[in-house]
Order: C-alpha cells, then sequence, then structure tokens
C-alpha cells in the first residue's frame, strides 16, 4: 500500500519525501523493521520511541511517524533516506494507520469493549459465549486468551499492543467473525493502543483501587476509564453500572446511548438476587426470574451487563435469559473445587481490596455461618505496593484463618511484599494469621487446616499457569495443585 493512502486518516504537520512509496509493513518496535517498512516512533513508558528512528531506518524502513523530525543534516544519511512524516501525536498515528492498512476491520465488526478495575475478563468472556451460543462467529480479546471463533491465541496482556490488537482484528474478519468482545485495560487507553478502532458499545464494570504505580491517582485512572467513554460515537452504546459511584461519571461526556444497570435503583437492566448457593445464583432480571450458575453478588453486575449488551445489541430479551442460564463460570473466577474430605476449595483471580473483599462476602453469604473460611493470598511484586496492607487487612477481616503468601514476585523479594501485607495487621489479626512463602505449602497447610464444610479460598492468580519469579515464568496452577492434594486425600 502507498504510504500517502495510510496516512490519509492523520492530521499531517509535516512531510519531508515522497508519499507515494510503496509501505511493506507497520512497525512501533525497530528491532522488528523489515525492508520498506514504516516505523512509527512512539514515546513509550521507560523509552521514547524516537531514540531507535536512525536504527529503523538502518533496517531499511521506508517512512517514518514521528512527533519530531531529527535535525536536517541527519536525516538523509539516515538508511535509504525514508520519508518523514511529523504528527502531533504518534500513539495515536499508529492505530490509525494499521487500522488503514488492514482495511479497517474493525468497521466490519459488531465491537464492544468492557473496561472497570473489576470483572472485564468474566462480562467478555461470558458475552463471547453467548453469541457463539447464538450461532455467530465472534471473536474475544481478554486477559486469559484471545480467541478468533473457535481459534485460541495465547496472550500475555489485557489489551494487546496496537500491532497485534488490529492483526487480530484482521483476522477475526478473514474468519467471517460478525462480533467482538474485547477488554479495554486502563493501561491501553493511556497509550492509546485502541486507537483507530471503531467501537459499537462500551461497558462500564466498576471502579476501585487498582494500578496506582503507574496512574498515580486515583482521579488519574478514573480520567483513562473515562476516555474511552468520551470518545465512544453517537451511533454506539455506553452501558454502566449505575451503583458503583463513578458509573455515571463515565457518562458525562460521551456523545453514545446512555443506558445503566444496577441491582439497587431504577435502570434500563434491573436485576434483583432471590437466592445464592455455591452452585448458583437465582435472580429477576427486568422482571423475569432466571437460574444461574455463578455465585456472588458481584457476578450478579456481570450478568446483568452481559444480559443489557446483549439486549442493546438487538438480541431477544428471552432468548438471552435462556442462553444466560447455560453460561459456565469463567477459568479462574469462582472456580470451585470439592474435596473429597467435603470441604469446598474456590480458586479465585481477586488481586485488588475491592475483588477480594466481594469474594468473601459472596462466600460468607453463601455460607451463612456454617462453616470457617480459610484464605490462602499474597500480592503481586512490581505493582501497586499500596493495595498489599490494604488486601491483608480485608482478608483477615474476612477469614477465620488467613494464609499469606507469594503470587508473582516478579523482581521484588517474596518476604518483602509479605511484611508489606503484614504491616495492615494488627495483634488480634496476627492470632489467625500465618505467613508461608512457598505458595505450594501454603496452600498444603489450608487442606490440613480445613474441615468438613469450609472454604478455602485460594485467591490472586485464578487462571495464571505459571508464577513469575525474577523474570522467569515457572510452571504452577492452583487448581492443579489442589487437585493434586485432593488426589492423596482420596487414597
Ligand atoms: C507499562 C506498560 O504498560 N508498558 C507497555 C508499553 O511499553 P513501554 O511504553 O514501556 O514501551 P517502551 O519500552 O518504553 O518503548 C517505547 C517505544 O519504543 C519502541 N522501542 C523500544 C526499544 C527498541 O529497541 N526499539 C523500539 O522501537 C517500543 O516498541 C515502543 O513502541 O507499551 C508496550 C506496547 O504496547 C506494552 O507491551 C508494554 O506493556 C508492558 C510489557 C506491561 O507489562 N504492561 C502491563 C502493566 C499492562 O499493560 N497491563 C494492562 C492491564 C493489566 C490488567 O488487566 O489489570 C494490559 O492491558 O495488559
Ligand atoms: N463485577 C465485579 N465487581 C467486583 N469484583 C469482581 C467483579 N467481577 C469479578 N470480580 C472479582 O475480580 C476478579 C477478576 O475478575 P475479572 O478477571 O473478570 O476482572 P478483570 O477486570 O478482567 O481483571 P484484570 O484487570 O486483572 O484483567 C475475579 O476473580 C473476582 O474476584
Ligand atoms: N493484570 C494484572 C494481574 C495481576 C495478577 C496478580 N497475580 C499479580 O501478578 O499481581 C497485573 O498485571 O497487574
Ligand atoms: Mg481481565
Amino acid at each position: 500500500m502507498e504510504l500517502k493512502e495510510l496516512i490519509r486518516p492523520l492530521e499531517v504537520l509535516e512531510i519531508v519525501g515522497d508519499a507515494s512509496v510503496e509501505i511493506a509493513g507497520i512497525q512501533s518496535d525497530s528491532r522488528k523493521v523489515e525492508k520498506g517498512f514504516l516505523f512509527v516512533a512512539v514515546r513509550g513508558v521507560s523509552v521514547d520511541g524516537h531514540a531507535y528512528i536512525e536504527g529503523a531506518a538502518g533496517k531499511g524502513a521506508a517512512a517514518i511517524i514521528c512527533e519530531e523530525i531529527p535535525s536536517d543534516e541527519n536525516i538523509h544519511t539516515f538508511g535509504n533516506n525514508p520519508v518523514f512524516i511529523r504528527v502531533k501525536d504518534s500513539a495515536e498515528a499508529l492505530g490509525k494507520v494499521l487500522s488503514a492498512w488492514y482495511e479497517n476491520p474493525s468497521d466490519n465488526l459488531i465491537l464492544v469493549g468492557v473496561t472497570g478495575t473489576n470483572g472485564k475478563t468474566t462480562i467478555a468472556t461470558l458475552l463471547y459465549e453467548m453469541f457463539r451460543k447464538m450461532g455467530h462467529k465472534v471473536g474475544l480479546l481478554s486477559t486469559v486468551c484471545n480467541y478468533i471463533d473457535g481459534e485460541a491465541i495465547p496472550t500475555d496482556h489485557t489489551t494487546p499492543d496496537p500491532v497485534t490488537l488490529h492483526s487480530l482484528m484482521a483476522r477475526m474478519v478473514e474468519a467471517g467473525c460478525e462480533y467482538a468482545f474485547m477488554e479495554v485495560s486502563s493501561h491501553s487507553i493511556d497509550q492509546k493502543r485502541i486507537s483507530g478502532l471503531s467501537f459499537d458499545g462500551g461497558i462500564f464494570t466498576n471502579l476501585t483501587r487498582d494500578h496506582l504505580d503507574y496512574h498515580k491517582t486515583v482521579e488519574n485512572y478514573l480520567k483513562a476509564k473515562k476516555k474511552f467513554f468520551d470518545d465512544l460515537p453517537a451511533s454506539a452504546f455506553a452501558l454502566t453500572n449505575a451503583d458503583d459511584k463513578s458509573g455515571l461519571v463515565m457518562l458525562q461526556n460521551t456523545a453514545a446511548k446512555k443506558l445503566t444497570y444496577s441491582l439497587r435503583m431504577l435502570a434500563d437492566f434491573k436485576g434483583k438476587i432471590l437466592e445464592s448457593h455455591f452452585e448458583g445464583t437465582e435472580m429477576l432480571i427486568n422482571g423475569r426470574e432466571v437460574m444461574t450458575r455463578f455465585v456472588g453478588r458481584f457476578n450478579a453486575y456481570n450478568l446483568l451487563a452481559v444480559y443489557g449488551a446483549a439486549v442493546s445489541l438487538g438480541k431477544d430479551p428471552e432468548e438471552v435469559l435462556v442462553v444466560l442460564s447455560d453460561l459456565h463460570s469463567v477459568s479462574g473466577r469462582f472456580q470451585t473445587i470439592q474435596s473429597p474430605a467435603g470441604y469446598t476449595a474456590i480458586v479465585d483471580y481477586a488481586h485488588t481490596p475491592d475483588a477480594l473483599v466481594n469474594v468473601l462476602n459472596s462466600i460468607h453469604e453463601v455460607l451463612d455461618g456454617s462453616g470457617r473460611v480459610i484464605t490462602v493470598v499474597g500480592c503481586g511484586g512490581n505493582r501497586d505496593k499500596g493495595k498489599r496492607p490494604i488486601m491483608a487487612k480485608e482478608a483477615s477481616r474476612l477469614s477465620d484463618q488467613l494464609i499469606l503468601t507469594s503470587d508473582n514476585p516478579r523482581f521484588e523479594e517474596p518476604d518483602e511484599i509479605i511484611r508489606d501485607m503484614v504491616a495492615g495487621l494488627n495483634a488480634a489479626d496476627m492470632e489467625h494469621t500465618l505467613c508461608i512463602t512457598d505458595r505450594t505449602q501454603a496452600i498444603k497447610t489450608a487442606t490440613m487446616l480445613a474441615k468438613k464444610g469450609d472454604v478455602i479460598l485460594v485467591a490472586g492468580k485464578g487462571h495464571e499457569d505459571y508464577q513469575e519469579i525474577k523474570g522467569v515464568k515457572h510452571h504452577f496452577d492452583d487448581r492443579e495443585k489442589l487437585r493434586e492434594i485432593f488426589a492423596t486425600q482420596q487414597q
């Protein structure tokens, strides 16, 4: 494709060279540039892509998009004398040229984004499963795995980088997908990874403390989430949780059709919990009764969002409820495993104070005082340190026995992370708290302490099948550990 075609959607400030040059591919990472590529220099979190312009040109880049063209006397000596395009914002330009390169795949998909602190994976995955059950070809971009209809593509991001993101969208269109559901992380909004996508709907779940290592303040975090709704077109819907204190704020400046869901007040999609147990929850949705296989109040919110989105996309409410009652829990989200000794283990991805409180409250609602709760939890390294003492305190408050352990220590010392957690506990909390750094031993200890009717919550890692220590991912799966232990109990 010619460069001038690719840059048509951009507000170009300056062109140095002939824009009719043919482009062979697009990259924002100089290390992946090949002969004839367009390199987009993006200012990153740790380094500035502008520092790699010369390197990209050396690898044969035919054109460079950047915010600052290197000084005159230098540029003609770079590689094959690439064409320079100056724009105000390279990150935004990157998504737009990628979309043009793939002939705007998101225009040919009904694309819905889900944002918020907790519940994104659950809602996006359930929508994907629901629309497939309804006979459609569907794409999914999520923390756990990406899917192009039935084909699984592993991921290590919640929202992929723009180059990967647009190529996945193109593959979805090629595979005949009609719908795509994706998680939109606050990082991706802030870094404009979603630039160039045209959304048909946006869903907000909730906003509580997380990622302050990156956003620094809750206000910045909120602003990042809100920007997603500010940028939605009038043709899209914006569906929000009216019970969350940031829910209506998200809709303040959106042009999209405003819709709400709630368990507490009048809303477009109104729910009520009738009964809950470990097998599922019976609820009322817009006056109709439905039995679901999900546990907990937070999941009632997720199901309302799924219902609201499906109905907003034109699906028949009756059909939506039938399919909803047939959906199963998402990998590592309130996943229950029964022990032969008669207690229940729950593996959940709760890695924020709010998620932990929600999961523990849901367990108490079902237990209703009939068994003890033993919680095994740690905090990730190189992430928001402020959440550590809060998570420990909440876990202590809502558990009969607490075992603090390692999550993904990354480049931090596991014992120091546990010390940061212990700082949130007082002497009374410590009476029912153990610190066991080795996660396998921590889980084993919990199973030794549990009796018939009790619940063990293993929180923080959910679907993850690894433990990341000093840059190396070692195989580790909470569910596998529990099943191994239960197999020995059966003998
Ligand atoms: C902190 C963060 O979010 N970083 C993301 C960011 O990287 P960055 O800004 O640090 O990039 P950089 O290394 O500074 O480089 C800047 C530019 O120079 C380029 N470069 C760099 C080096 C070089 O030799 N040549 C070159 O051209 C890079 O390709 C890049 O375009 O942009 C990259 C490309 O999009 C991301 O892969 C990267 O994610 C890192 C690996 C990460 O761990 N991110 C996590 C925190 C994250 O994004 N999490 C969210 C939410 C998680 C949740 O669900 O709660 C997610 O969406 O996954
Ligand atoms: N609607 C909700 N409100 C509060 N907590 C929730 C909600 N849904 C799920 N959770 C809790 O948060 C955890 C993560 O859920 P999920 O993976 O769906 O969220 P996410 O937003 O995708 O998270 P991430 O940002 O890590 O990708 C769950 O394991 C559960 O403990
Ligand atoms: N997407 C989140 C997941 C955290 C999961 C938890 N297990 C941890 O490693 O902290 C993050 O990267 O911050
Ligand atoms: Mg997720």
